[in-house]
């Protein structure tokens, strides 16, 4: 007990001189003396340290090297650590294991023992909280002796490096990303995209298109992936992009899947209305992996980047009334509530021609940007132009190629006496390959695919005849156009010739 109380008092009066001592001496010799006490400890210190971390401070976006360690060492040594974090993905129920905070595991490589360290400094703060935060940040450290510095830079890190490397290719899934919006990445800039798995079916085996088109796509990704030295070669980002363009529901979006599962690549569907602004969309640019499908879908809804760009929202407004036939005071009131120009999203067309061409898009490598569009006509053509999209597909309305690929799919059929009764009927219609689907799938399991060929059969003909009687409407609708303006012509003839027989009159 004695002993206790004079080392309490000991160390009471240690704290009071130390008190004291600051409150004396500026701030900068407390850091030289730091600094000193760290070199002569380092002197004496037989380790080296290398840290990595999570997110350096001197580059965008998470560390490739530290993913890399983390699945060589949840890998390779999960059975000697003792405290693990586990990342269980939802949908193939695999497990991620990787090391817990400040758990150390060695390993001895070519004789040289290192020793891994995870370490996590939580930012200062006066909120106690049991949440992981945002700001924490994490790092592995590697330790080992001075006289293995070499064989551990030169050798023992790009064995690490590789080996995490294959492994994380050997257990990844493909992933499909949203961007966030710009207002919820706070003071996080890590969190731009937000992913899930990729879970999408199709295929190029169940889209449903004219066979030689679709090879002819095919053949073109193959060529793409191949192709990394001709790209180095003529010194062109190694990327392709893509325009597929049609009416609704005729496969555009399926096609991305397709595309997708074809190459195995991950899918970015960028929502430009969610990037503040430029420099958001460079921000976002950088963070998007190789191997990656770029998708944005409605391009010519995109404020700011259609063809029309100059024009205020309202003016288009007008167009699309005149267009849709809208009552005044429905429209009114649609105008009042959006039509003003609330510039939610600043990017420009030339910050989208950036963020495809310019130098940090061929960050990475490897990409493909896929636009799509109902409305081929209104983007503006820098965006579209070749060179920029290289191909342009068409998705048009069902032919009847895409109709049995849709008839082997759904019904399992390769040949029906009512096919040639739905060529003739697809010749002469237009519906999309959604509607024709639509009506292939059987309600229940009691329907037969004759009753569904049939109920698609007298889909057409109804399709027929809305477009015959439009058809008639719109003739009509001509010749009563004609007419007004023939009648029109004849009044304005007989008002010059009253006019200039007035005038005769009148100077007479
Ligand atoms: N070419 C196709 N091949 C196979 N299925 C198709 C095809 N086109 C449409 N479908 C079916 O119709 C549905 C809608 O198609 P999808 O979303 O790909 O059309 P879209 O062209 O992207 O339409 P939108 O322009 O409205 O976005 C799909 O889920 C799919 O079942
Ligand atoms: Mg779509």
């Amino acid at each position: 007990m004695k002993f206790f109380d004079s080392f309490g008092a000991q160390i009471g009066s240690l704290l009071l001189i130390v008190t004291t001592l600051e409150r004396f001496f500026p701030d900068q010799f407390w850091a030289t003396i730091n600094r000193y006490l760290g070199r002569f400890v380092q002197f004496f210190n037989p380790y080296v340290e290398i840290t990595f971390d999570e997110f350096p401070p001197e580059s965008y976006g998470r560390s490739k090297a530290y993913a890399a360690i983390q699945a060589y060492l949840g890998t390779n040594f999960s059975g000697h650590a003792a405290r693990l974090k586990a990342n269980v993905d939802g949908e193939s129920r695999s497990v991620a294991l990787s090391m817990g905070d400040y758990e150390e595991i060695n390993e001895v490589y070519k004789g040289a023992k290192v020793f891994w360290l995870r370490s996590t400094t939580y930012p200062r703060s006066n909120v106690i909280s049991f949440k992981e935060s945002i700001d924490e940040k994490r790092a592995y450290v590697l330790s080992f002796r001075r006289k293995d510095r070499d064989l551990v830079v030169r050798s023992y890190l790009s064995h690490v490096l590789g080996e995490g490397k294959k492994i994380m290719k050997r257990g990844r899934r493909q992933r499909l990303y949203t961007n966030v919006s710009g207002d919820d990445w706070g003071c996080d800039e890590k969190m731009m995209w937000k992913c899930v798995g990729f879970d999408h079916p199709a295929t190029f085996d169940t889209l449903a298109m004219d066979p030689k088109k679709k090879k002819e796509i095919m053949d073109d990704l193959i060529e793409f992936t191949k192709a990394k030295d001709y790209y180095k070669k003529i010194g062109k980002p190694w990327k392709r992009g893509y325009l597929l363009y049609g009416p609704p529901g005729t496969g555009k979006s399926t096609m991305i899947a397709a595309i997708a599962n074809f190459l195995h690549y991950d899918v970015y569907d960028l929502e430009l209305t969610a990037v503040k602004d430029n420099t958001n969309l460079r921000k976002i640019m950088i963070e998007i992996s190789k191997r990656a499908i770029v998708v944005i879908e409605d391009i010519d809804c995109s404020l700011h980047i259609t063809g029309r760009r100059k024009r205020k929202k309202s003016d288009q407004m007008d167009d699309d009334r005149k267009k849709d036939d809208l009552p005044e005071d429905t429209f009114k009131k649609a105008k009042d509530d959006g039509g003003d120009d609330k510039e939610d999203s600043k990017v420009t067309l030339s910050g989208l021609l950036n963020f495809m061409d310019g130098l940090w898009s061929a960050s990475g490598g490897e990409r493909i940007f896929v636009f799509t569009t109902n409305h081929v006509e209104k983007i503006d053509d820098a965006l579209i132009r070749r060179g920029r999209m290289d191909k342009h597909i068409e998705m048009s309305y069902c032919c009847f190629e895409a109709f049995k690929v849709l008839a082997k799919n759904y019904l399992n059929l390769d040949s029906h006496e009512k096919f040639e009764k739905i060529r003739c009927l697809l010749s002469e219609t237009e519906i999309s390959t959604a509607d024709v689907a639509e009506n292939l799938m059987p309600t229940s399991a009691e329907v037969s695919a004759d009753e569904c060929l049939k109920g698609l059969i007298a889909a057409l003909q109804k399709v027929k005849e809305e477009e015959e009687s439009t058809g008639e409407a719109n003739k009509m609708e001509e010749v009563r156009e004609d007419s007004d303006i023939a009648q029109r012509r004849k009044n304005e003839i007989f008002r010059r010739f009253n006019t200039r027989i007035r005038r005769l009159l009148s100077d007479k």
